[in-house]
């Protein structure tokens, strides 16, 4: 007999010691949209608002075995992945996600931090682009992101939307191209690609403000926390938008550089249709 379980989601990261991208950003957003967060740990980072200052990937067993306990106990509906560091931790996250189904995967292909740092070695790219991609339900490129694993230049509208398609074209079912860093715009406009060829734009102000730390990360959490409940993947795109957005605007002064969004400032009862 299988009783109903509570709605559970898997967060696959590095660990931002201070809190505010990262890991511990997937948790605060998944915790506040009310979804069971669990976690594999694939690094983990020294890091503060200013930058990140040491970084150690984690040995693939140790990953496996996180996978491992989770496939023998909970019922994960949905998951997604952040800082992958290098090519073992990438193949080692591949083929743990062929061996268990745990829903629909947003892949976020974190990079670079926002202080610069690397977060994912430069021969990693093309695993991500090669190997995980093809098994990614939405991939959310930020545009340097999307720049590398399209092999396009981005600096318009048109160029997010041709590099979306060749997002398309490598594997991924549905693409969020997010314009956060299209800073010469007085928008924060995102575009969305889906799998039957429809798209539309999830237009937003940009907030002048540089506590922009764990954006990326908060948008595809928030996002897989929707799809753990059962929500459809354009509902759960706008509401993550939206919560998003909304943690932006409403800002906290956490750290003395790239600060943490403000993860209480979206309704807890509230979703986008
Ligand atoms: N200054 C800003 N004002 C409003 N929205 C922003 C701002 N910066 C980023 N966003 C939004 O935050 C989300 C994450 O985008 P982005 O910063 O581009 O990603 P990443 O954190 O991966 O670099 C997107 O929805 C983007 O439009
Ligand atoms: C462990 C970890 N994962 C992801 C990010 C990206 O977040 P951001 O691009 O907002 O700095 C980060 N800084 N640290």
């Amino acid at each position: 007999m299988t009783e109903e379980q509570f709605p559970q989601a898997l967060s696959i990261a590095g660990s931002d010691s201070g809190g505010g991208a990262g890991m511990q950003a997937d948790l605060k957003t998944i915790q506040s949209r009310h979804v069971f967060a669990a976690t594999v740990l694939v690094a983990i980072t020294a890091q503060n608002t200013l930058g990140v200052q040491q970084s150690l990937a984690l040995p693939t067993a140790m990953i496996d075995a996180q996978f491992a306990s989770l496939a023998a106990d909970l019922q994960i509906r949905a998951c997604k992945t952040g800082m992958l560091a290098d090519v073992a931790t990438v193949k080692a996250v591949v083929n743990n996600l062929k061996r268990y189904d745990f829903g629909p995967l947003t892949v976020d292909p974190v990079m670079i931090a926002k202080g610069g740092a690397p977060l994912l070695t430069e021969d990693a790219i093309a695993v991500v682009r090669d190997e995980l991609l093809p098994l990614a339900t939405l991939v959310t490129p930020n545009l340097p992101e999307a720049e590398k694993l399209s092999g396009l230049t981005i600096t318009d509208q048109a160029a997010m939307r041709t590099a979306a398609k060749r997002l398309q074209a490598l594997g991924a079912q549905n693409v969020i191209v997010k314009g956060g860093h299209l800073t010469h715009a007085d928008s924060a406009n995102d575009y969305v690609l889906l799998a039957d060829g429809s798209d539309f734009w999830l237009p937003a102000r940009r907030v002048d403000t540089v506590r922009t730390h764990g954006t990326g990360d908060t948008l595809s959490a928030c996002i897989t926390a929707e799809l753990a409940k059962g929500r459809s993947l354009p509902s759960a795109i706008r509401t993550g938008k939206a919560y998003v957005e909304k943690a932006i605007t409403d800002g906290i002064l956490v750290g003395h550089g790239h600060g943490p969004l403000n993860h209480w400032a979206y309704p807890e009862d509230r979703d986008e249709d």
